[in-house]
């Protein structure tokens, strides 16, 4: 079969990027190709003493406006979209003497920089490139006929081509489908733009009329949640790098659970103000702890639930030291991930084969999270620890005694830790360190149980639900569930309160002399 090349002997060349530019020309000019070009491409071109044809010269009209009309012009667009496959077209351009072209090189006005340097909304709006796109999807679509490049990585190719008798139509193909890509990524970021910063198409919402994203595929992972889905990551072509972003530095390649388990535990541990760390089995905490280093805080994140610790991801909040990565050495760990590494420490880790090391700075706070559910998503504003009744100077004391500052510092690590388990979530902690969590269950006292149930039956023997402080991520509907962690010894509960049977609640504790204070924020994790 033919492979359908089409030779390059005539290229019109728009870029704003001029990178590559000054090769890509030369290697076209020594291959006998004759360039047309615009302004600035054109000059560069000039300067580097290779013949070219301006666009004004081609078109007979010069380019006008501060460059809003350059190539927006018949002579260009006929030459671009002529379907060389059709007699008539053929015939056509040859009545209007009008030469075809074989490749159009073009990059587009950089909008999106030029909105994140907080230009006026008149230099964005300067930078929404006109001309460009329409070059480069009249070329895309005409892609039997043209070929179209967007990229300077591509100008490798473009030569190869060249020499090679022009581009393959697979190649063709492939290059309009990334043309079209380059002009759809630089349409979401104008219209979203121009939704949610030139106008507020949410009306005081908060959320636009209209959302847009694109999706670049980063990997194909080997399979999915289970082994006969199929499963990729895409990395969203704007905003931070993220966890999608993130750079393995050793390790197997990460599945598609890793990646879900990884960003749980960063919501968890990057958390904390003080260095904290956050062990995660199946996106649920089986330990969360703080402490004076992140080697402090694993030990007592692990001490938590050591069994369930097996096979777990762990996340740091600050970079992980030689000691912390010698414990987490001793332990089977899936993967781990910071925002960096001590000196020696990816070298201690390295000790471990399959262990996947992870670097990863920004958590994406505030903000807007979105959650597809059929035929739509579900989009909201992120749960922030930053809510009013976070703040333990803002809770109520419903009743007992007030806290003392050290198990008021035990209740608030509680409230922050509680946040990061799937509802219904219940976490007994002490000095910085969870001790027993109960999390995902139907209802609340399921919860209370399995939390005491952890807490007293992993440490050999050992009580630690007694004299712990415990946190619910919602109110308690009934006295049943603080009753649970009362009788295993439970001093203090923090909650949101709010329930219309909060008195028999506050009735429980007071009867047990135990510390109860209300939140009234709420913080649900599904
Ligand atoms: N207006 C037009 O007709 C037009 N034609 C091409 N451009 C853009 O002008 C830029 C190249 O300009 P120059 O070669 O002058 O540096 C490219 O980013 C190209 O997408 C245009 N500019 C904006 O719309």
């Amino acid at each position: 079969m033919s492979e359908n090349r089409i030779p390059i002997r005539r290229a019109l060349v728009s870029v704003y990027d001029k990178t590559g530019l000054e090769e890509l020309v030369r290697g076209l000019h020594d291959a006998g190709v004759t360039l047309v070009s615009t302004g600035g491409s054109a000059k560069l071109i000039e300067g580097l003493g290779l013949p070219v044809t301006k666009v004004e010269d081609l078109t007979g009209f010069p380019e006008c406006l501060d460059g809003r009309v350059k190539t927006l012009h018949p002579r260009v667009h006929a030459g671009i979209l002529a379907d060389r496959r059709l007699d008539s077209h053929v015939q056509q351009l040859a009545d209007l003497e009008v030469e075809p072209f074989d490749l159009v090189v073009s990059n587009l006005y950089p909008f999106t920089q030029t909105v994140a340097s907080g230009a006026s909304p008149d230099e964005c709006v300067e930078q929404i490139d006109i001309g460009g796109p329409s070059m480069v999807r009249a070329a895309a679509k005409n892609h039997p006929s043209v070929a179209i490049v967007t990229s300077p990585e591509r100008y490798a190719d473009v030569l190869a081509a060249t020499t090679a008798g022009g581009f393959t139509l697979e190649q063709r193909k492939q290059l309009a489908a990334e043309a079209f890509v380059h002009t759809a990524s630089y349409d979401v970021a104008v219209a979203s733009w121009m939704g949610n910063v030139l106008t507020d198409s949410s009306e005081g919402t908060g959320f636009p009329a209209w959302a847009g994203a694109t999706w670049e595929r980063s990997a194909v992972l080997r399979y999915g949640e289970n082994p006969h889905q199929g499963a990729a990551l895409y990395r969203s072509g704007h905003g931070p790098a993220g966890l999608a972003g993130a750079e393995q530095l050793h390790g197997k390649e990460m599945s598609y659970n890793n990646y879900v388990d990884t960003d749980a535990a960063r919501r968890a541990a990057y958390d904390f103000d003080e260095p904290a760390v956050a062990i995660i089995k199946h996106a649920n905490p089986c330990g969360v702890a703080v402490g004076g280093d992140v080697a402090e805080a694993h030990a007592r994140a692990h001490a938590c639930d050591p069994v369930s610790a097996f096979g777990g991801v762990i996340a740091a909040n600050r970079p992980v030291s030689v000691e912390m990565a010698r414990q987490v050495a001793e332990v089977f760990t899936e993967v781990i991930v910071a925002p960096g590494y001590e000196d020696g420490a990816v070298e201690v880790l390295q000790g471990k084969k399959n262990i996947r090391i992870l670097v990863c700075e920004d958590l994406e706070r505030g903000g807007v999270e979105t959650r597809p559910v059929s035929g739509g998503l579900l989009m909201q504003q992120r749960d922030s620890f930053q809510a009013e009744g976070d703040d333990p100077s803002a809770w109520t004391l419903a009743t007992g005694e007030a806290a003392s500052p050290e198990v008021l510092a035990d209740l608030a690590f509680a409230w922050r830790a509680c946040r990061s388990a799937k509802s219904n979530a219940i976490l007994l902690a002490k000095d910085g360190a969870s001790v027993g969590i109960g999390m995902g269950q139907v209802n609340r006292v399921d919860s209370c149980k399995l939390a005491v149930e952890r807490a007293n039956s992993l440490a050999e023997g050992t009580e630690r639900a007694r004299g712990a402080v415990a946190a619910s991520d919602a109110f308690f509907p009934f006295e049943d569930g603080p009753q649970v962690l009362i009788d295993a010894g439970v001093t203090a509960i923090v909650q949101p309160g709010g329930s219309v049977r909060d008195e028999l609640t506050i009735e429980a504790c007071k009867a047990a002399g135990v510390t109860m204070y209300f939140t009234g924020t709420r913080h649900f994790f599904h």
